[in-house]
């Protein structure tokens, strides 16, 4: 423990220092100091290089004597001139070493002005490369003159004549002075063609000129036009056989006659070439750590630990047959008769009907004559349906926003909706959503896509064998085939035991659990209820989290995140999405009761915002098991089919769910729209292979770990020997009576401690008296209203 204090003093320490260092460096002071020595230095290198052509001869016998203070030079700057000369110039770079004290002396006022550093980059790279060029270009031009080239210049000749020989570094020269030249200037072909022929129209407007004022008149009312103007009018009357060479310069001139002068408009359409000027870079003192750490790491990437991990591919889906829709025309004559026929049994004129034939349904739409209540068709629906004797009939009266009658009529044949049918469509593929789920396709074929992360819960139900599960499965399939592990983790909660065991292969990279339990997927109610709890504890601190980022969800905390704007160090961690998935609600609701309805209907409230979202299935969709402080949270709810109409009303607040006619044929209800879909269809086999794939690759060290929930019975009877504080104790007083929050959490993030040991400081303070009785997942009630009582208490203790 010491040990950890002393450490995290010293890393403190070395921040701190840190922080001295970086803020030195940032002042403006320092800044200007430096700038200053900088100008100075360039002129007092160029002071000393000029100096040294003169006093070179002279000084260097001189030069080895540096220490000696007797000796003497001529150099203005004395002997570090005469030796800085003598490095640069003679051992250098000759004459183009005065690049050197220019770039120094522009560098030091770059600073002082706080000109961008890029600006002041950019020319000591150029200002250096062009000093090379230079010295190797004298080199070659003066090979006996060394003085002139440098060493530097002078050897480089040497070396290249060896072998390239002489024409072979003119060409080098050449070449690379025409590549900065064409770079550096923008030049073109198109553009050197340009000037070619201006200069060949220059001549011909001598010619033009000579010709108008020839004319005289138009010379006297435009004399100070511009030649080039002038001659456009020519080049229209003349067909000058030059410009047509040339259709790059397009010619136009319109002459216009006014009363009192003569205007002469010319246009030209030339290739005009724009110059964007150089904005002033701000350089931003007090420049963010965030910012600085994305420029030197790159944001963070929280799939970095599993990069490689591959999602699962297409293939692995398995094509069902019969998946393009047939149409059978005389089905679709006999319904019609049958619809048409029965209408008209009730006395009800159609004026139009059209057909839309879905996977599993054909809807008819009817526009009834006019005349005709709306209310009377929907009066007449179970008994249209007895007429069309068909199971799954269902009306639609109206269709929502668009006022006709929709009659939806099972096909014969219906056809399987595959889930690799719907994965692979771009609206899949391309979707943005946070958490996409691909459902299935509605009436008119289209595949249906909505966001879990909108939702933001789902609560499903359905009759037993409907596709209930087939439902969960295309769900999950859906994410797996969407998300990164770093990015969601699945919470699986199976009282029947056998319907989510597959995913029992994926802990490592997808599930999330309680840190002391074994399987990942839970099945037993009492791990289901702590499991629950524990997803609140993981809400709470999630929004803790989210406060002291000042963001309001978790879509804005992960940007930060992922920014650097958030230190790991202060707690902050990127948060994935967690889906709770319970397979059989009313099982649960009916074993655990109201333990169960807390937790889910508080996760149901507030957890979206921090990116936990709950899919509930149930068989029984009663009042009991669906209360309305349930229903009232999940307003996006998917019926299978049902077996009453008060079922149908309990989960969709609509009838309909009872005339479905199965097999993953549903209702989603939006809150204001019930949409029919067929669910696409994933098979065990298939869900077994995806979770195959993925098992077999590289996974996290453990399954994500939920916070440790001590259940009711651990927090009660406390009796501590004092003598046994944590040697936190004080400091976590402090911390739980200022913030008035006693929880255990909260003493995780701010003195930096796992979870067990939070929860024996807890312990402590309860024995002590300074937080109450565990509550749930509630946070205790601190029983000490501010820090001087809490200093009065402390003394009292130990007065004792
Ligand atoms: N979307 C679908 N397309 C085609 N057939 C389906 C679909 N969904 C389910 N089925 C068929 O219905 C059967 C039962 O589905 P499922 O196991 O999902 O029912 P369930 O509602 O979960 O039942 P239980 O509540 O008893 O577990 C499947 O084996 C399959 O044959």
């Amino acid at each position: 423990m010491a040990k950890k204090k002393k450490t995290t003093t010293k890393t403190a320490s070395k921040t701190k220092k840190k922080n001295g260092i970086v803020s030195f460096f940032k002042s403006k002071q320092t800044h200007l100091v430096f700038g200053i020595f900088l100008a100075l230095f360039g002129i007092f290198l160029l002071v000393s290089f000029l100096s040294f052509f003169n006093t070179w001869k002279a000084d260097q016998s001189q030069l080895h004597l540096f220490s000696d203070r007797l000796a003497e030079t001529k150099n203005l700057l004395g002997k570090i001139g005469a030796n800085i000369s003598h490095f640069f110039i003679y051992k250098g770079f000759g004459i183009s070493a005065f690049i050197i004290p220019f770039l120094m002396f522009f560098s030091g006022l770059y600073i002082l002005f706080n000109i961008s550093f890029k600006a002041m980059r950019t020319a000591w790279f150029w200002g250096v490369v062009f000093m090379i060029w230079l010295s190797v270009a004298v080199g070659f031009f003066f090979p006996k003159k060394a003085l002139l080239s440098g060493v530097i210049g002078f050897e480089l000749n040497d070396y290249l004549i060896d072998f390239i020989g002489k024409i072979g570094i003119f060409l080098i020269l050449l070449f690379t002075a025409l590549a900065y030249v064409i770079s550096k200037f923008k030049v073109t072909p198109e553009s050197l063609k340009a000037n070619l022929p201006k200069r060949i129209t220059k001549n011909s407007k001598s010619v033009g000129i000579d010709d108008i004022t020839d004319e005289g008149y138009i010379a006297e009312t435009i004399p100070e036009k511009p030649l080039s103007e002038l001659e456009l009018k020519v080049t229209t009357k003349k067909a000058d056989p030059v410009q047509k060479q040339e259709p790059k310069i397009v010619v136009k001139e319109e002459v216009k006659v006014t009363p009192n002068k003569l205007e002469v408009t010319p246009t030209v359409h030339e290739e005009v070439k724009i110059e964007v000027e150089k904005t002033f870079e701000e350089d931003h003192l007090v420049e963010s750590l965030s910012n600085k750490l994305v420029d030197d790491f790159g944001e963070f990437d929280p799939t970095l630990e599993l990069s490689e991990f591959k999602f699962p591919s297409l293939d692995l889906l398995k094509d069902y047959g019969n998946e393009n829709i047939t149409i059978d025309q005389e089905e679709l004559e006999a319904n019609k008769d049958k619809i048409v026929e029965t209408l008209n049994n009730y006395k009800i004129g159609i004026a139009n009907i059209k057909a839309t034939i879905g996977p599993t349904v054909t809807l008819y739409e009817i526009v009834p004559e006019a005349g005709v209540r709306i209310s009377k068709i929907k009066n007449l629906e179970d008994d249209i349906a007895l007429s069309l004797a068909a199971l799954g009939i269902r009306i639609v009266a109206p269709i929502p926003g668009k006022g006709t009658i929709g009659i939806e009529v099972p096909n014969k044949n219906s056809t399987i909706v595959s889930m690799k049918s719907v994965l692979s469509t771009q609206k899949f593929q391309t979707s943005k959503m946070e958490l996409p789920l691909a459902l299935g396709k509605t009436i008119s074929n289209e595949t249906f896509v909505i966001d879990l992360a909108k939702m933001p819960h789902l609560l499903m139900a359905g009759a037993t064998g409907q596709g209930k599960s087939v439902g969960l499965n295309a769900v999950l399939t859906s994410l797996l085939y969407k998300k990164h592990p770093a990015e969601v983790k699945f919470v699986l909660v199976d009282p029947k035991k056998v319907e989510l065991t597959l995913f029992n292969k994926i802990e490592r990279h997808y599930l999330a659990k309680l840190p002391d339990s074994e399987d990942a997927i839970i099945t037993d109610t009492t791990k289901v209820i702590h499991t629950l709890n524990s997803l609140c504890i993981e809400m709470d601190n999630r929004y803790d989290m989210l406060k002291d980022a000042y963001v309001r969800n978790i879509k804005e905390y992960n940007v930060k995140f992922k920014t650097r704007k958030l230190n790991p160090e202060n707690g902050h961690a990127f948060l994935p999405y967690i889906v709770l998935v319970i397979d059989e609600f009313a099982d649960l609701i009916m074993t655990a009761g109201k333990e169960v309805e807390t937790p889910i209907a508080r996760l149901a409230q507030l957890a979206r915002a921090v990116g936990i979202h709950l899919i509930v299935a149930t068989q029984r969709p009663s009042v009991n098991v669906i209360t309305g402080i349930i229903k009232a949270n999940f307003p996006v709810r998917v019926a299978f089919r049902v077996t009453s109409k008060i079922d149908s009303r309990t989960i969709l607040d609509a009838q309909g769910a009872d005339q479905l006619i199965g097999k993953g044929d549903m209702l989603i209800s939006t809150g204001n729209e019930v949409t029919r879909l067929q669910c696409a269809f994933v098979d065990t086999p298939e869900v077994d292979r995806i979770t195959d794939f993925i098992g077999s690759q590289r996974a996290y060290a453990s399954a994500h770990l939920l916070p440790e929930y001590i259940g009711e019975e651990s927090g009660t009877g406390i009796d501590i020997d004092m003598s046994d504080r944590d040697e936190l104790f004080e400091d976590a007083c402090h911390v739980i009576v200022n913030a008035q929050q006693g929880s255990a959490s909260l003493l995780q993030r701010k003195l930096k401690l796992g979870y067990n040991r939070a929860g024996r400081i807890i312990d402590q303070l309860e024995a002590a008296g300074i937080v109450g009785k565990f509550e749930g997942s509630k946070a205790r009630q601190v029983l000490v209203a501010d820090i001087l009582a809490l200093e009065q208490l402390l003394k009292d203790e130990k007065g004792l």
